[in-house]
């Protein structure tokens, strides 16, 4: 007999599935706030910026499908090497924007959000850029998802993470729960998940959700502390970056076997490269 756990009690859904341009067309009239996107091709670093303070940087269909545009945006843009991800005010994000949400409850709207914002959370945390999600204040439900969907968090001392959809009577709808149990292992995982309680910036680094805690409070600090953090980890030549976070977005995603495949690929196109082949010439001890 097949062990069928995942299939047992909990129903699935079954509808149709609706390709993700119709469903932005869709959203898009989901009015509220913004997701701004700003490019600075000299410094290859990129600023996200949620921007819908009156309802505490939730966000509404119209700022999914900004999220949509700025991914896709943003897998053409070959001149970058981060992502700075953040927000305004003093609440990170609160979630789905819940006049949204009441506008979208019945199984076919909820399947089409989930598909809308599993497409664009995945390709974010699959781009060949470096992420950096500043959590300022709670970070929550679909708002603690869009955190997990950065290579990286940093807290400021009143940042604050939680897995809010138990008590709303779902589950993670951004892939959330996937990114979790990736990033902390089941146990944990799941204790965040049944429990929806928020952990501190400190309590968050212990746990390995946070990479760290900014010295700054304030917003406008805290951000140029985190585009310097980021900075110091972009030093090499930007067709590494971007090669560096391929293979390791590839080996969290596919097989063992199938992830050295793709590392044998990646390197052997930068092996006798430029970088290579300059960084050879330069005779390099690294005392
Ligand atoms: C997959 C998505 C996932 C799901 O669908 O399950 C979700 O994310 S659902 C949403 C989960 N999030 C919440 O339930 C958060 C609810 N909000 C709060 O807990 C508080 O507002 C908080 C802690 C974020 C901020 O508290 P604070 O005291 O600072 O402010 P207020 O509560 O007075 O709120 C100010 C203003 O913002 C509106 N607001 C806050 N959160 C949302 C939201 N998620 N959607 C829409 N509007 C939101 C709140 O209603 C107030 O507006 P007002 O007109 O003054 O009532």
């Amino acid at each position: 007999m097949s062990f069928n756990a995942e299939r047992r009690w909990v129903n699935h859904y079954a509808g149709p599935e609706t390709p993700v341009i119709t469903i932005s067309e869709q959203f898009s009239k989901f009015e509220g706030g913004k997701i701004e996107l700003v490019k600075d091709n000299e410094s290859g670093l990129a600023v996200l910026k949620i921007n819908h303070p009156e309802r505490r940087n939730a966000l509404s269909g119209s700022m999914m499908v900004d999220l949509w545009n700025a991914v896709n945006t943003l897998e053409d843009w070959k001149a970058g090497k981060g992502i700075i991800l953040h927000s305004v005010g003093e609440t990170f994000c609160s979630g789905g924007d819940l006049n949204t949400v009441r506008q979208i409850s019945n199984p076919d709207d909820g399947y089409k959000m989930a598909t809308l914002m599993h497409n664009t959370l995945t390709r974010l945390h699959q781009l060949p850029l470096i992420s950096v999600a500043l959590i300022q204040g709670k970070a929550l439900g679909g708002g603690a998802e869009l955190a997990t969907s950065c290579d990286f968090r940093l807290f400021t001392e009143k940042g604050e993470i939680g897995f809010v959809q138990g008590r709303m009577g779902v589950v993670t709808g951004w892939g959330g729960g996937t990114r979790l149990v990736q990033l902390l292992g089941q146990h944990r995982a799941l204790e965040l998940l049944l429990t929806s309680r928020q952990i501190s910036a400190s309590e968050a680094v212990v746990m390995g959700l946070a990479n760290g805690i900014t010295k700054s409070v304030e917003l406008p600090e805290a951000v140029e502390e985190a585009k310097q953090w980021l900075q110091a980890k972009l030093k090499h030549a930007p067709e590494v970056v971007h090669a560096l976070k391929q293979i390791v977005a590839t080996a969290r995603a596919v097989p063992y076997e199938e992830s050295l495949q793709n590392e044998r690929q990646v390197f052997a196109m930068l092996w006798g490269g430029d970088a290579n082949k300059k960084a050879l010439e330069q005779n390099i001890k690294h005392k």
